[in-house]
Formats: structure tokens, C-alpha cells, sequence
């Protein structure tokens, strides 16, 4: 930051991913969602210090037509502060290679990790694409690199790799300054998911786009968690969440604040951080009442729970250290205790 100054962008954060199961991320503007989807893939700024672990387990690169099955495992801590701590080897339940994404070297990174491990829809495909080549030329280059297609079979599989993310086959002559967010995120989500990547990070895969365009999207990022590759979703959009999720993680000012099944998330007995019901009762179809106050600043934070100045239910201890994720929630007085201790 300027002057020097440094922010813990995302604190703490610890969840893993199963084989074929779909996290969603959820959270308001400028929580941390993107800085641990690009910490993840070694795609911060230079100045960014990321510490703790990210363990990929699973066989290796995604081959031509082979389908690796992967897991990630809990990104400690993701902080503008602090150092690297060294690879831990880990168990690998898939017998393949488990890599530290944290800290593995930038070769191995861009040679065996993106595109092949780990897949990635970025947040902002324009910035992503390269300004003097079309969309054709793009899944020409991705599908020779990651499925090794060739000469012939390229016009046809560049088709069928578009047609996953609905981009219609007409446009793929245009370059990038020739399409509008929503095409530009369908030609993004289309490379992304031709490496057949066993962990697919989607960052905000859905803006810009119509509602049924949402839903074929994210039924199409669904699919791409059978036969056990994992989905970590990031988006504002509860109600894709809702459709595609096994389990829901939501941020709050850089912490994970609650992670737990999506069913009893979005159903019964609901959200129990206030911050995470409150982001759910904001929504059009519920409530429709926001949440009172804004986000505290990254680099202001109090010294308790970020949410407790904004929170109804802040109480005794609440303003001491930021609560640890216990049970699935980060708080002191969570929403619906009886009723989650009566089902379990
Ligand atoms: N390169 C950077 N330099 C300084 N601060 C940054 C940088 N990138 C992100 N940040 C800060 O880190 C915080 C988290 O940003 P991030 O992009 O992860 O938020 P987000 O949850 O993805 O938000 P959105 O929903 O708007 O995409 C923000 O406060 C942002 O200002
Ligand atoms: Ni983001």
C-alpha cells in the first residue's frame, strides 16, 4: 500500500475441498474473495507475502484425455504480512504428487499447476485475454497446450470447448476489445475449462450476464465437478450459490466467517453468523433489508470481530480478539445454537 504500509488482506483462512464437491465463497466487495483465489495460483503482486500452506493432492498435469482426481486442502493464512513456512509433505490419498501452492516456485506453478491443476476463471477476463489475438486463436493455443488436439481437430473442438460456456460460435473471429463483459467472461469460462483441471477456482464467473446465461453457466461449472474435480466459486451471487454449492464459506473483512452445508445454509436452520444472515436477508427474495453500516477498512480493522460494530447480537467479549472458525462459525454468539445442537 502506499507509504509502505501493509494489510492483512485475508487472515486465517483454513478449508479444504473434496473430489467433486462445489465451495462456494461468498462475501461483499473487497472481503479478500480474489486475493485467496490469486494467492492460490501464485498471482498476487510481488510485494504480497503469503504464509501457511495450500496443499493440491492428486495425480499430476491433466494429460490428454486423462481425468486426475484432486483435492486442496486449507490455505492457512493468506496475509499481507508475514513469511512462507516451508512445504509440508502431507499424506496423498490419491497416490499422486501433493504440491504446496503456497510455496511452490513460479516454474512449476506456470508449468504443471495453472491451467492443468488448477484451472482458473479470472475475475477480470479482459485483463486476461490478450488484446491482439481472437477467441478462436486463444482455445487454438489452450487446446494444442492442455489436450495436445490437433491441426484438424482444432475448428471443431475450439467449437465445442465455446459452446460449454455458451459463447456462440460466430463470434470467435472477434478479439477481445470486440466483446462486451458478458461474451468476455463466456470466452474466459470456455478456456478455463479445457484443461479439465481436477480444481477449478471461478472467480465471479457470472458477471454480466443474464440470468438464464447464470444458470447454464453455473449448470455448466457444476458439470465440471463429476467424475471428482472440485469447484471453488466465488461470487456475490447467492442464488448461483445456492443452485450449485455442497457447502458455503462466507468472508467478512479477510477472515472466513462461517463454512458449513449449503442446505442448511440456505434452508433450514439458515445462516448462524449475523453477518452471513444478514447477507441472506438482503436479498430481494427474503428480507430485502440490508445490512446496517459498511465494511470496516482493511487496514483499520478493530481489535474483536470485524462485524461487531455492525452486529445486533455484539456482546460480552466480542470487542477482545477476533473469534476462531469453531464449529463452522467465527462468533461469539451465533445465530440458531439450540436448534443446530438439537439436529446434530
Ligand atoms: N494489489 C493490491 N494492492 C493493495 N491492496 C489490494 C490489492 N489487491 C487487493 N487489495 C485489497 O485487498 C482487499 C481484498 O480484495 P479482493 O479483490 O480480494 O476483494 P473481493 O472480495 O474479491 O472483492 P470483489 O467482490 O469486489 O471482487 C481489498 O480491500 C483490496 O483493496
Ligand atoms: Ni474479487
Amino acid at each position: 500500500m502506499p507509504g509502505g504500509r501493509r494489510i492483512a488482506a485475508v487472515t486465517d483462512a483454513t478449508f479444504d475441498l473434496a473430489p467433486g464437491e462445489c465451495l462456494a465463497l461468498v462475501g461483499e466487495s473487497g472481503c479478500g474473495k480474489s486475493v485467496l483465489a490469486s494467492a492460490l495460483l501464485g498471482l498476487l503482486p510481488r510485494n504480497a507475502t503469503v504464509s501457511g500452506s495450500a496443499l493440491l493432492y492428486g495425480a499430476g498435469a491433466a494429460s490428454a484425455g486423462t481425468v486426475p482426481t484432486g483435492t486442496a486442502e486449507a490455505a492457512e493464512a493468506v496475509e499481507a504480512t508475514g513469511t512462507a513456512q516451508a512445504p509440508r509433505p502431507g499424506p496423498d490419498p490419491a497416490g499422486g504428487a501433493v504440491i504446496d501452492l503456497v510455496t511452490a516456485g513460479e516454474r512449476d506453478l506456470a508449468r504443471t499447476v495453472r491451467g492443468r491443476r488448477v484451472g482458473l476463471v479470472p475475475q477480470s477476463p479482459a485483463a486476461h485475454l490478450t488484446p491482439v489475438r481472437t477467441v478462436r486463436a486463444h482455445l487454438y493455443e489452450t487446446l494444442r497446450a492442455l489436450r495436445g488436439t490437433g491441426r484438424r481437430e482444432l475448428p471443431a473442438a475450439a467449437e465445442d470447448a465455446a459452446g460449454r460456456a455458451a459463447f456462440p460460435a460466430d463470434h470467435l473471429d472477434r478479439y477481445p476489445h470486440e466483446l462486451s463483459g458478458g461474451l468476455a467472461q463466456r470466452a474466459a469460462t470456455a478456456l478455463a475449462l479445457i484443461g479439465d483441471a481436477p480444481l477449478l477456482l471461478a472467480d465471479e464467473p457470472t458477471t454480466g450476464l443474464d440470468r438464464d446465461l447464470v444458470t447454464r453457466t453455473v449448470d455448466e461449472l457444476r458439470r465440471h465437478t463429476d467424475d471428482g474435480r472440485a469447484l471453488l466459486l466465488i461470487t456475490h451471487d447467492l442464488a448461483a450459490a445456492e443452485r450449485i454449492a455442497d457447502r458455503v464459506a462466507v468472508m467478512y473483512a479477510g477472515r472466513i466467517v462461517e463454512l458449513g452445508p449449503a442446505g442448511a445454509f440456505f434452508g433450514s436452520p439458515g445462516p448462524r453468523h449475523p453477518y452471513a444472515r444478514g447477507l441472506l436477508n438482503a436479498l430481494p427474495d427474503r428480507d430485502f433489508t440490508p445490512i446496517p453500516g459498511m465494511p470496516p477498512e482493511l487496514g483499520d480493522l478493530p481489535a474483536g470481530c470485524a462485524f461487531a460494530p455492525r452486529c445486533a447480537r455484539a456482546g460480552a467479549g466480542c470487542a477482545d480478539a477476533p473469534p476462531a472458525l469453531d464449529g463452522g462459525v467465527a462468533c461469539l454468539h451465533p445465530h440458531s445454537d439450540d436448534q443446530v445442537a438439537a439436529r446434530a
